[in-house]
């Protein structure tokens, strides 16, 4: 399988502030890549050094096979930050523009604007759009030189909904034109049905960089509800014996526990409830969502 992104030991540092810390992945051609992780954890930085806009103080990466930042023009287009466009002009005229200066095929203008859904709004100004028509236009301006590799910064900041689900079928069209894409969001939720792949960073280092396959479903989680809330510390307290992450939710006066195995741990944690006297109204097994998996990897605030 050809692999399209490849980026090996990314670093970037300001002044002493390591921002992105040897970051490796590769991305097969033809996927969609997720790139997660909580605010300011690099990714808009790893990005803008697969792009060529910021130098790595290490490391370097490589697009289709092609070094960054080499003599070849990079197989690429971007949506990073908020797309500049004018706002007296239409869709259409501001892509025309675009298309004009990046000397890319005319025709493209109409048939970007087919792909992201804006053929019927194309000569309303720009001005008019709402925030998820702005970034549908955004994609358009990325897709413009035909690139095999599409790489979008957090498309779906700040996009109502309907308009986030606009997008993602987007990016899912955008992959079945056999490109590949790269797109960033601070939201697993969001990304999790389009993406193939998923690469988690925090605090500027890889956590996990895999097929998606690889974190979901990847732990299973016994949650235990008791019938007395003033005993939840206590349950808390045995299950963290169980497993450290274990964690409480007073609103249903539950505890959640990740297991490996989940059957013998099922019946330590009922005996050792029953032998401190702490009455359980159920004991049940749930598959841990992906997020779960995600948020496992990376450090929770009170900890960073
Ligand atoms: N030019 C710069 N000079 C100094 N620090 C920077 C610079 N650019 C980014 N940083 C810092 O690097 C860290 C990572 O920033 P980055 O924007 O890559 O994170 P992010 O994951 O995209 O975050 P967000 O989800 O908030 O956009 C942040 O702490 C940021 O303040």
């Amino acid at each position: 399988m050809t692999t399209a992104i490849e980026a090996d030991g990314l670093t970037k540092r300001y002044g002493r502030r390591t921002v992105v810390d040897h970051v490796s992945f590769d991305v097969p051609a033809g996927t969609v890549c997720g790139l997660v992780g909580p605010n300011g954890a690099g990714k808009t930085t790893v990005m803008s050094m697969l792009l060529g806009l910021v130098r790595p103080t290490e490391g370097h990466a490589r697009l289709l096979g092609q070094p960054v930042g080499g003599r070849r023009a990079n197989p690429v287009g971007a949506l990073i930050e908020a797309p500049a466009f004018h706002a007296a002009l239409s869709g259409r005229a501001n892509l025309t523009q675009l298309a004009i200066l990046g000397r890319h095929d005319r025709r493209a203008v109409e048939a970007t604007l087919e792909t992201v859904g804006l053929a019927e709004r194309a000569d309303d100004r720009y001005r008019t759009y709402s925030l998820g028509m702005k970034q549908r236009l955004g994609i358009a301006a990325a897709l413009l030189a035909d690139p095999a590799i599409v790489i979008l910064d957090e498309p779906t900041n700040g996009v109502d909904p309907q308009g986030m689900r606009d997008i993602r079928g987007l990016i899912g069209r955008i992959a079945r034109e056999d490109r590949t894409v790269l797109v960033s969001s601070h939201l697993l939720a969001e990304l999790e049905h389009v993406c193939d792949h998923l690469v988690v960073l925090d605090h500027g280092g890889c956590r996990f960089a895999g097929p998606i396959g690889g974190l979901r479903g990847e732990r299973t989680q016994l949650v235990a509800r008791t019938t007395d809330a003033t005993r939840l510390p206590e349950l808390l307290d045995l299950a963290r014996r169980l497993d450290p992450a274990a964690d409480s939710d007073a609103a249903t006066a539950s505890v959640t526990i990740g297991a490996d195995r989940p059957d013998e741990i099922a019946v330590r944690w009922q005996r050792e409830s029953a032998a401190a006297g702490i009455p359980l109204a159920e004991l049940s097994q749930r598959r841990a969502t992906l997020e779960d998996s995600v948020l496992r990897l990376v450090t929770p605030k009170d900890a960073a």
